[in-house]
Parts: structure tokens; C-alpha cells; sequence
């Protein structure tokens, strides 16, 4: 669906892509993840046209393809109501008439803002404005949806109707690009994601291969004799006082092993637990960068 080719981009003396190359499939939800200054933005605003002086090339397998994008800053006009706004921008887009007041129909429901159209987006909570804000850019029917940071500040209400809303642009064919620091969000709603750091693509791929590749569960367990000799054989050990953590790529087999070793011995683990690998450790241990200051 889409390449992102070799991208550099330069704010004067200050590098904030590059040499950057991805590759989008079509139909994904691909998450760009980064902490605060890595270039997500700018990167979204290179790939939605926004931004148009870099070095580099998009290239969209279908060059008529529409683009919905969603910045990160609101960008509405909150002293008129909400469907003043989706007209607005409906127009923009080249819509109107019957076409443009059935599409505003169809995207105040999928937004659920219905019964909130005549309302003067200066009531609206943090949540509405950012569903509105989305609305504004799905009014032409998208191929491709860029979502900048569309969570950030709102309640948890919201956050999750946003997420369902992802779902049903997914499940219509849509693709969506979102970028995020929240991890959680990315691990929760993405097929695809790409780690970005100063500018640079530190690991791409589908979120299964990243964490099968990078990611290794881990087992803790404390309690006093409940460590079997010959554990450092399912992988890494690290004991501290009357606890362990064993990181192997084979948990449930050496939980088995403790658990009976355990009762043979008759001890009894106070906490005994399996941790999935999570992404955010394994960027943390890619780029050395914490996702939040
Ligand atoms: N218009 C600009 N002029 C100068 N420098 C800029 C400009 N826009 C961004 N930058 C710099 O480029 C780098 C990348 O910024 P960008 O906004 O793309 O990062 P980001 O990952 O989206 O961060 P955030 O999550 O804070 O929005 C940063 O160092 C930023 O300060």
C-alpha cells in the first residue's frame, strides 16, 4: 500500500528523519511508536503531503488513494457546532449537497457525536473534540487513515470508543497509520508497528515477530527452597535472596520442573508467576529510551 523510501528530514541544523525506509501493507493498523521527539509527526506529515521539502520518496502503490489525517493538535473551529465543522471539511474534500449531509449522518454515528451535532464544540469534553477531530478526516472515505497521537488527554470512555472505531475502519478495509508512546495502545489495537528513536527505524515488523524475536518470557517465583538445581538450563537465571527470575523460551515446561520439584520437596512458593514479554521492555532494551519522561 505504501513505501516509505530512504526519508530524510532536516529542521535546519536538526536531523528529525534519517534515512528512513518502511513498508505499510494494506489493511493493517501499523503502529509508529516513539518517546517525545523521535519524528513521528514528522514522518506522518511527510507521508500525509503536509510536509513536502525532504529528502526521499513515497510511494503508494495506487497514487489516486485517499488520505484521511488526523493531527495531533486539534484542529476545529470550537466556537461553531460540530456539524458546522464536519461541513467544513466535507467541502474541503469536495463533497456536498444530499452526498455531504448523508456522509455527515454516517460519521456523526460512527464518531457518536448524533446527538451532540448542533452542540458548539466549545462544551464538548477532551474525548468529544478528539472524536470530532476524527470525524473531520474520514468524511471522503479514506483508503489510508494517519492518526496522530489520538488519545492523548482524554478519558478512558473515549479512548476505548476511539479503539472500537479502529476496529470498524479495519474490519471495512481501511488502513490506518497510528502513532503513539503508549505502548499498551499499540500492543492492544496494531497488526504492524515500527520502533523510531532520534530518527531512526530501530525494528519493524509484525508486533508477534518483534516480540517472538526480541521478547522472552519470564518466570518469578520467591519462597525459600523452591529453586531446583539444574533450572539454569531452561535459560537465564538471576537469583536475589530468597527469589528468582528465570527468562527462558520455555516457561511452561520449566514452571512444570519447579512445580514439581516444589512437591517432591515440600516447599511452598509465595508467588509463583508468568510474565509475558511486553514491548515496552523490549524497546527499552533496543534504544535505551524510556516511551514517557
Ligand atoms: N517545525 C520544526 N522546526 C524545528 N524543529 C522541529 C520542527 N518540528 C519538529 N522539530 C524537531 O524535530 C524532531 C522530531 O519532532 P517530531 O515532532 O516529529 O517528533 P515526535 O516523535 O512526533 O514527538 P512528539 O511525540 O513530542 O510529538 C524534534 O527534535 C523536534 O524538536
Amino acid at each position: 500500500m505504501l513505501k516509505v523510501d530512504q526519508i530524510t528530514k532536516k529542521y535546519e541544523k536538526k536531523t528529525a528523519l534519517a534515512n528512513i525506509s518502511l513498508e505499510i501493507p494494506a489493511g493493517v493498523c501499523f503502529g509508529l511508536v516513539g518517546p517525545n521527539g523521535a519524528g513521528k509527526s514528522t514522518l506522518l506529515k511527510i507521508i500525509a503531503s503536509v510536509i513536502r521539502n525532504f529528502q526521499g520518496k513515497i510511494r503508494l502503490t495506487n497514487p489516486r488513494m485517499k488520505i484521511g489525517y488526523v493531527p495531533q493538535e486539534i484542529a476545529l473551529e470550537e466556537t461553531v457546532t460540530a456539524q458546522d465543522n464536519l461541513v467544513f471539511f466535507g467541502k474541503l474534500y469536495g463533497l456536498s449537497g444530499k452526498a455531504l449531509t448523508l456522509r455527515i449522518e454516517e460519521v456523526l454515528e460512527e464518531i457518536g457525536l448524533t446527538e451532540r451535532a448542533k452542540d458548539k464544540v466549545t462544551t464538548f469534553s477532551g474525548g468529544m473534540k478528539r472524536r470530532l477531530n476524527i470525524g473531520c478526516a474520514l468524511l471522503h472515505q479514506p483508503d489510508l487513515i494517519i492518526m496522530d497521537e489520538p488519545t492523548v488527554g482524554i478519558d478512558p470512555q473515549s479512548r476505548r470508543y476511539i479503539f472500537q472505531m479502529i476496529e470498524r475502519l479495519k474490519q471495512k478495509g481501511a488502513t490506518i497509520i497510528y502513532a503513539s508512546h503508549y505502548m499498551e495502545e499499540i500492543e492492544r489495537i496494531c497488526d504492524e508497528a515500527a520502533f523510531l528513536d532520534h530518527g531512526k527505524v530501530v525494528e519493524n515488523g509484525r508486533i508477534s515477530m518483534i516480540l517472538e524475536k526480541h521478547g522472552k518470557p519470564s518466570i518469578f517465583v520467591s519462597g525459600n527452597d523452591c529453586m531446583p538445581s539444574g533450572l539454569e538450563s531452561f535459560g537465564m537465571l538471576q537469583e536475589k535472596a530468597e527469589s528468582y527470575l528465570l527468562i527462558t523460551r520455555d516457561p511452561l515446561q520449566a514452571m512444570e520442573y519447579i512445580v514439581e520439584y516444589c512437591k517432591r520437596s515440600g516447599s511452598h512458593p509465595e508467588r509463583l508467576e508468568l510474565a509475558k514479554p511486553r514491548l515496552e521492555d523490549i524497546f527499552f532494551s533496543l534504544t535505551g529510551s524510556q516511551l514517557r519522561e
